[in-house]
């Protein structure tokens, strides 16, 4: 079964713009799990544009869902997460300009620091991912420094499928699955997990659930987004759908 992580970052998103209590991310998060999430993913990001400190401790407190950290690999981020030990951290590149997450995690260029910051997550207990682009390279790194999970970046993908008009079949969608395949074989060859996220929504999901060997998908925007018109629950209850019916077709010839 391919596992459903829902990201509730932009439930905070609409909070933040009033910088109010509502619409409670907790509350979201128990909906999403209502509808069949089988986790929660949140980005503490360092500016606290939408998630915060307290959100997490929150989810942490008040719920048994499992969780998913996303995070920078700092210092501080790193303190935090070990003090509340989330089931999952994933390591992300941060940009304070950028409108969300816009490339994988470079681990080649940083391997020596981002080794310890897995060791220092594994003493607390805390199972590593990382957010990296379909590159052969980044998964030998991610290997090397410990890491148990890769996350491989589907924005490529999904930005050449909105681009040519959904078309699944025109050559840049075909090639840009062909790196995320070719990533998710290398990843188990490697002894990781195979997890895929950003930017899938309710159109692109199924081409990469079909993907053999994949075992989380983490989605957020899309499934928010539409959760405003027709409830978190049913948001969560479609993408599922959509997920186990692509999986059960198993992988495309
Ligand atoms: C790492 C990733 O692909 C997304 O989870 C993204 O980083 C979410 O953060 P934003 O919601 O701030 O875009
Ligand atoms: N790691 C990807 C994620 O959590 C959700 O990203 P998006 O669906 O909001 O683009």
């Amino acid at each position: 079964m391919i596992e459903l992580g829902v990201n509730i970052d932009h439930v905070a998103t609409v909070r933040q713009a009033r910088r109010t209590w509502e619409p409670d991310p907790v509350w979201a998060a128990v909906e999403a799990h209502l509808g069949g999430a089988d986790g929660i993913t949140v980005h503490l990001r360092e500016d606290r544009r939408h998630i915060q400190d307290e959100d997490v401790r929150r989810l942490r407190e008040l719920t048994h869902i499992k969780l998913n950290l996303e995070m920078a690999a700092t210092d501080e981020m790193v303190g935090i997460a070990c003090a509340l030990k989330p089931e999952m951290a994933m390591l992300v590149p941060e940009g304070r300009h950028e409108v969300t997450t816009e490339g994988g995690l470079d681990i080649v260029s940083q391997e020596s620091r981002l080794r310890g910051v897995v060791a220092r997550l594994a003493d607390s207990g805390i199972v590593t991912s990382v957010f990296i682009d379909a590159e052969l390279p980044q998964v030998e790194a991610a290997r090397r420094i410990g890491a148990r999970v890769c996350e491989i970046h589907t924005g490529p993908y999904a930005h050449a499928f909105h681009a040519r008009g959904r078309d699944a079949e025109s050559p840049p969608v075909v090639a840009e699955l062909a790196r995320i395949r070719a990533a998710g074989e290398a990843i188990l060859a490697c002894g990781m997990r195979f997890n895929a996220g950003h930017a899938l929504n309710y159109f692109n999901v199924q081409a990469v659930a079909r993907l053999a060997g994949v075992r989380e998908l983490h989605i957020g925007h899309a499934i928010v987004s539409r959760a405003m018109f027709v409830g978190m629950r049913e948001a969560v209850r479609e993408m599922k759908r959509l997920i186990r019916e692509a999986a059960a077709a198993g992988p495309a010839k």
